[in-house]
């Protein structure tokens, strides 16, 4: 018997088929998460050109009702989980308030 049958490995499987899966799977999730990271450095940008013609206009920083419409789009796609990414997003582009 192989210890691979007995004992989990790295990936916590305890065949080498359910390994071999998984490592697969998990170089998925890295690159997945690179272009998510990517993505959230990219909003913050725009996020912040809006922020900043906002400001310089004599405006505030925040805005609520914009604030409002984009949870609603986190929520209705993601459900409830999708409103704290929501709100972690928007402290990323605009800092605390
Ligand atoms: C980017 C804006 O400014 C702020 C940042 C927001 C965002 O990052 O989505 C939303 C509303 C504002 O508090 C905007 O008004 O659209």
């Amino acid at each position: 018997m192989s210890p691979m049958t007995t004992a989990a490995d790295a990936t916590g499987a305890h065949t080498p088929e359910a390994a071999g899966v998984i490592t697969g799977a998990r170089e998925r999730i890295d690159a997945l998460d690179d272009r998510i990271i990517g993505l959230i450095q990219e909003r913050m940008a725009v996020s912040a050109v809006i922020q900043d013609a906002r400001i310089a206009s004599g405006g505030r920083r925040v805005n609520l009702s914009r604030e409002t419409a984009v949870l609603g789009h986190y929520r209705e796609a993601l459900g409830k989980p999708g409103t704290a990414l929501a709100m972690t997003l928007l402290e990323l582009c605009r800092g605390r308030v």
